[in-house]
């Protein structure tokens, strides 16, 4: 099948199949399930490279998963992957293609025969050029006794990846320089990362895809500024740039910039230049590592049968989840400390890759697409919002997350951090009767949990893709465009022209509650 004629899920019989069975058992109870089925949790979970993963407690059986792997087939979501894969333009309303799996290729040896393929070759050179030249740039900065500091200026994909990785791989880190991260517009932030600074032992990596991010520009001037008033020389060795518009970087006054290319997408470039602060952070071998990883996932959601195709199934989870059982939100809960940002990460992955509203054609969807993905580390999670996952009145899906190995030497940790993890997901399964009612837990409540041997560079990369992919499938069964941004354009423009008019107090044209607003609080922003 062409990936440009597929149809979308819901056109298909076999969406129509689905919803059938579905409607068939509107009762679904995973405890009777699992009484039913010996082999359901062998069914419904499987290994992968990095990590292995469980949904048999998901409201879901093999029936079903085989007429999701049905309707999947019968919207070529094999020859959509292919697509994207060979370069094609599958970003379609900005005509380019989305090609992050590249960056992960190794130089020889790919795990996936005849790619990338000889019309990707020039490409891949390139690619490997950059990171080359990144990877030794990040090894003297590490190897230089007066780098101490690092600040990341960066914000949306030039921020979240590389500043949820160094503290996930927090372990790698200690022999390098200490590393920060300032995005926000808030000059608060970068007030406060740089009071404990000094000028001449610190590195700023000015991160932006476009090198038109007003945050980003409005930190960097900030931070040159800074450097300057402090008595700091030589800006050309203390700014350095990774964008696909050096020229705009260089107008800035920075000389060495590391680039990338259209074809990658802001929340799918941690492994392009904008990886630097994690290279920096870990070296070399470990961001090679992380690299490799990825590229491993890579190989599975290309060669693996969608049978065993985790992206693939778990993508399919994902759409069962919010289409047919219409749960509008999802729980991560990441039991490690280091994963504190991942809820975040996959925020920007999901969200702003699959909330979108019209198909690849402009036509309106008539399927909810992207759920609210949301959550915060266990056992954080347990003593704030856990209490709505068990007895409040919404059925959230929450996906767990465990690490095997600890890397700390306390003792009386570890065990009881995982099994928190193990209860919380069977709490939420068995529940709890109780005929006075406050005391009740309903149980049946869904949860999928993901489990890492280690947190290691090489198996952060792999669930880091599996991630991308899992979007990558429900978004392509959806029929749209995961991989452009639209609807964050508009806030920008309105703020353009809100800027000025704090300052001068002018309302002119504006709707009625923000003319209120401005009226409150132009009185602080007047011309000194
Ligand atoms: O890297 P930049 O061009 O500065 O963009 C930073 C971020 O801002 C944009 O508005 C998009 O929402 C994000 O996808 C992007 O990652």
């Amino acid at each position: 099948m062409d990936w440009r004629e597929r149809p979308r899920c819901d056109e298909t019989p076999e969406w129509a199949a689905l919803t059938r069975l579905a409607a068939a058992q509107p009762d679904f109870d995973v405890r009777a399930a699992f009484a039913r089925d010996p082999e359901r949790f062998a069914r419904l979970s499987q290994g992968a490279p990095e990590l292995f993963a469980d949904w048999s407690r998901s409201r879901i059986d093999a029936a079903a998963e085989a007429q999701l792997l049905a309707l999947a087939r019968a919207c070529g979501l094999e020859a959509h992957r292919d697509a994207l894969f060979a370069g094609e333009p599958v970003n379609t309303t900005e005509g380019r293609a989305a090609l992050h799996p590249l960056l992960r290729a190794p130089a020889v040896g790919s795990a996936i025969a005849g790619w990338p393929t000889p019309a990707l070759a020039p490409l891949h050179r390139a690619v490997l050029e950059t990171l080359e030249r990144m990877l030794a740039y990040a090894e003297a900065v590490r190897a230089d006794p007066d780098m101490t500091d690092v600040v990341n200026i960066g914000i949306g994909g030039s921020d979240l990846g590389p500043r949820m990785a160094v503290q996930a791989l927090a372990a790698w880190g200690a022999a390098g320089p200490r590393v920060h991260f300032v995005s926000n517009l808030d000059g608060h932030e970068l007030a406060q990362t740089l009071a404990g600074l000094a000028p001449e032992r610190t590195l700023f990596l000015v991160v932006s895809k476009t090198f038109t991010t007003l945050e980003t520009l409005t930190n960097a001037h900030s931070a040159r500024d800074w450097f300057l008033a402090q008595g700091g020389r030589d800006v050309a060795r203390h700014f350095v740039g990774i964008t696909t518009a050096v020229e705009a970087a260089r107008a800035f006054g920075i000389e060495t910039t590391f680039g990338f290319w259209d074809w990658v997408g802001g929340r799918y470039s941690v492994w392009s230049a904008v990886g630097l602060a994690l290279a920096i952070a870990i070296g070399a071998e470990g961001f090679r590592a992380f690299l490799a990883g990825a590229h491993a996932m890579d190989a599975h959601f290309c060669t693996a049968p969608l049978e065993a195709n985790l992206p693939a199934r778990l993508g399919l989870l994902d759409l069962w989840n919010r289409d047919v059982l219409g749960f509008g939100s999802r729980c991560v809960a990441p039991y490690h400390a280091g994963l504190a940002r991942l809820p975040a990460y996959l925020q920007q992955l999901e969200m702003e890759s699959n909330g979108k509203r019209v198909d690849l054609r402009g036509r309106a969807l008539t399927l909810p697409t992207s759920p609210v993905v949301w959550g915060e580390p266990g056992t954080n999670g347990q003593h704030a919002f856990f209490q709505l996952l068990h007895q409040g009145t919404d059925v959230i899906p929450v996906e767990f997350l465990a690490v095997a190995r600890a890397r700390h030497g306390l003792v009386g940790h570890h065990a009881g951090l995982v099994a928190n993890a193990l209860a919380q997901a069977r709490a939420l399964m068995v529940g709890q009767d109780d005929p006075g009612g406050h005391r009740h837990f309903p149980g049946n409540r869904p949860s999928s949990f993901l489990l890492l041997e280690d947190l290691t560079p090489r198996s952060l990369g792999a669930l880091l893709a599996l991630y991308e992919h899992r979007v990558f499938v429900s978004g392509s069964l959806w029929g749209i465009d995961s991989f452009d941004q639209w609807g964050v354009e508009l806030g920008k423009a309105l703020a353009r022209d809100l800027t000025p008019r704090l300052l001068s107090g002018d309302v002119t044209g504006l709707d009625a509650a923000t003319a209120g607003l401005i009226g409150r609080l132009a009185p602080f922003f007047e011309k000194k």
